[in-house]
């Protein structure tokens, strides 16, 4: 099948890549022409593991155009639509401005019988708009919102968990056409929920704040671990044996950060606030600023770490990606934590395996330095904020010899923390209270 996929974000490029892979020809179109070159040439734009695969793969097959011109996806009999949603400047709310201008932009170029596919993460409602915007072309609109990760991105949008159909006033053409482009995935038994649109869009979004609510709950726990000498990360796994709450995505640390969670969250407290439902955007405040906290309270961690000044004190931080296995530095928590430190006068250097081409044009106050072993160099402190291979790989012993003071804080509760004070370091996991004592009595 022909189709468009209109955005080659993080989102719109896998996507793309995705579909040809199974098999469709696929022109993808952003208004970021460097962007564009950049793929036509078959250069990734970002780091995504497996991406530059699929591209080669793409190129070769003949499967895949770029363009930036709207009048070439005149072609396509589906039309993907994954530009991006960002949070407004002002307030709670998404920014929908550039869905529209991509809507207005494909308009003229719909004819009868195709279909537009929303798979940006939209407030309620904006499906309802949009069918009513392309009605007069013939085309019909369904929402298919995405739930793949950064990082697993391209895996998770050939073995997703569930497909979801939106679905409006041409349901019956929606759902064949869709069928048809996940028809690998659906001989493959994976689940398909179809429903209305308003249903579609909350599934999305309540998703991602289901999942910031349980981070936001063991950050929180963990607080409560520290100040009575719990340890969070047993507390979590002993939870996690329990089915009905599950040890995925209950890692405590220094707070989840990206391009969707936090924008997510303050969208759907938006969202409930203008429909009257108070408790959810209460309850979404509370997540959002433990969160906050979870960052603060790491920063403040360093600070006592430092006899309660950071002014002038080097300070090594791994980590400037969201996560890892993403160049992605949308809020992150290791950047926004660097930056506190570095505003109370913390010489800072961040070291990442591949944000840091990104992260020093918005950060010029911190330092970057990709070679982690010139980054640990007469450290005073060290803080493991995102948890990529590289740094939990390292040998304590021998970052020991690098660094004046062997003294980390481990953000993530990735590293082995008795195997750091074993090697001299002076260890502290957030939420772990137990492994503060431990390391004080190393010392
Ligand atoms: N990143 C993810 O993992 C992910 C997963 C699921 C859903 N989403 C949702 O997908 C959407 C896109 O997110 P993203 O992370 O890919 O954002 P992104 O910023 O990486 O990509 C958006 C792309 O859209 C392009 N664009 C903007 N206006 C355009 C227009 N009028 N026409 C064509 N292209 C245009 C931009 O140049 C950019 O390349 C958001 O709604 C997000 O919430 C993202
Ligand atoms: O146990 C955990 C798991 C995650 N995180 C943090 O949470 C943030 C988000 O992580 P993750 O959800 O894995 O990354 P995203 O790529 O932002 O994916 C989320 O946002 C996407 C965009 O909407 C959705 O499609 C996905 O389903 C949803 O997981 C990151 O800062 C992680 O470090 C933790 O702190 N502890």
């Amino acid at each position: 099948m022909k189709i468009s996929v209109i955005g080659a974000g993080y989102l719109g490029a896998v996507h793309a890549l995705t579909l040809a892979h199974l098999g469709h020809d696929v022109i993808a179109l952003d208004t970021d022409t460097a962007r564009i070159a950049q793929l036509a040439r078959g250069e990734v734009p970002f780091h995504e593991p497996g991406l530059a695969e699929l591209l080669q793969e793409g190129h070769d097959g003949g499967r895949l155009t770029f363009t930036s011109d709207p009048a070439d996806l005149a072609c396509a009999q589906v039309h993907f639509l994954c530009v991006g949603t960002p949070q407004s400047k002002t307030t709670n709310d998404s920014d929908l401005s550039f869905l529209m201008s991509a809507v207005q932009a494909l308009r003229p170029h719909l004819r009868p019988g195709t279909l537009v596919v929303g798979k940006s993460t939209v407030p309620v409602g904006t499906a309802t708009v949009l069918e009513q915007v392309i009605a007069a072309s013939g085309a019909g609109l369904a929402w298919n919102p995405e739930f793949l990760r950064q990082g697993t991105a391209v895996k998770d949008s050939l073995v997703p968990d569930r497909l979801v159909y939106g679905v409006g006033e041409k349901a019956e053409l929606a759902c064949s056409l869709l069928d048809a482009v996940y028809a690998p995935l659906l001989e493959r038994g994976t689940p398909k929920v179809v429903t209305d649109f308003a249903t579609s869009e909350l599934i999305k979004i309540s998703a991602n704040a289901f999942l910031a609510l349980k981070l936001s709950y063991i950050n929180a726990v963990g607080e409560f671990c520290e100040q009575v000498g719990a340890d969070v990360v047993q507390l979590a796994q002993a939870l996690g044996h329990d089915d009905r709450i599950g040890g995925k995505y209950f890692h405590a640390g220094v707070g989840f950060g990206g391009g969707c969670l936090p924008k997510d969250l303050r969208s759907f407290r938006a969202q409930a606030q203008s429909h009257g439902v108070d408790a959810l955007d209460e309850m979404f405040s509370l997540v959002d600023g433990i969160n906050a906290d979870a960052r603060f309270r790491t920063a403040e961690t360093a600070v006592r770490l430092c006899a309660g000044s950071v002014q002038g004190k080097r300070i090594t931080i791994l980590g400037a990606s969201f996560k890892p296995h993403t160049d992605d530095i949308r809020d992150s928590p290791a950047l926004d934590v660097a930056a506190q430190l570095a505003a109370q006068g913390a010489l800072v250097t961040v070291s990442d395996p591949q944000a840091q081409d990104t992260a020093w044009l918005q950060f010029p106050q911190l330092s970057f330095e990709r070679e982690v072993s010139v980054a640990l160099r007469e450290a005073e402190l060290v803080l493991l904020l995102t948890q990529w291979p590289e740094f939990t790989a390292l040998d304590p012993g021998q970052a020991a010899t690098l660094v004046r003071r062997a003294v980390i804080i481990d953000g993530r509760n990735a590293l082995d923390g008795s195997v750091w004070q074993a090697a001299g370091w002076e260890y502290h996991g957030i939420g772990r209270a137990g492994m503060v004592r431990a390391s004080r009595a190393a010392v």
